[in-house]
């Protein structure tokens, strides 16, 4: 299961993300926002990524207008390392290095298309664990401090 969130930036790219998912047989889990009313980013990838530091989501993918505050916000929640991604080698780079658990794009950074190559890239690309592993439990025990 996917999480997503998005605030009013991000909403029409969401969409197409959820078109891709549907079109890929992948299930999600929509957190909000669910117009294009005004609202608060910090809202939607705080409520994401606790559905993916709780498990109930394997992974999660958040935007917003540039996708930076609401990945700030994202990574505010203990256990979640959110990558903001605008090209597929980044994301490939942030799942086999970083294992990362959630993707940020920006709507006014990405185009459609682009942002489902990055969305595919990051679904698909595996963990390398080895020295990355201590790297990012490194990361975690700053959490735990
Ligand atoms: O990009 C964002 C945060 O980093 C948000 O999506 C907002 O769009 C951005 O902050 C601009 O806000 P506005 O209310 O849409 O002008």
């Amino acid at each position: 299961m996917i999480a997503l969130g998005s605030d009013h930036g991000g909403f029409d790219l969401k969409e197409r993300v959820k078109a891709y998912l549907d079109r890929e047989g992948i299930p999600y889990q929509d957190y909000g926002c669910h117009s294009k009313e005004s609202c608060d980013y910090p809202v939607f990838g705080k409520a994401a990524a606790e559905a993916v530091a709780s498990g109930v989501c394997e992974k999660g993918i958040v935007i917003c207008t540039t996708g930076i505050g609401i990945s700030i916000a994202a990574n505010k929640v203990r256990g979640i390392r959110c990558a903001l991604c605008s090209d597929p080698l980044s994301a490939e780079m942030t799942r086999r290095h970083n294992d990362a658990n959630m993707l940020a794009m920006g709507a006014g950074m990405v185009g459609p298309n682009l942002a489902e190559r990055i969305v595919e890239v990051f679904l698909h690309t595996d963990f390398e664990g080895g020295r990355h592993a201590r790297r990012v439990g490194l990361i975690t025990e700053m959490e735990e401090a």
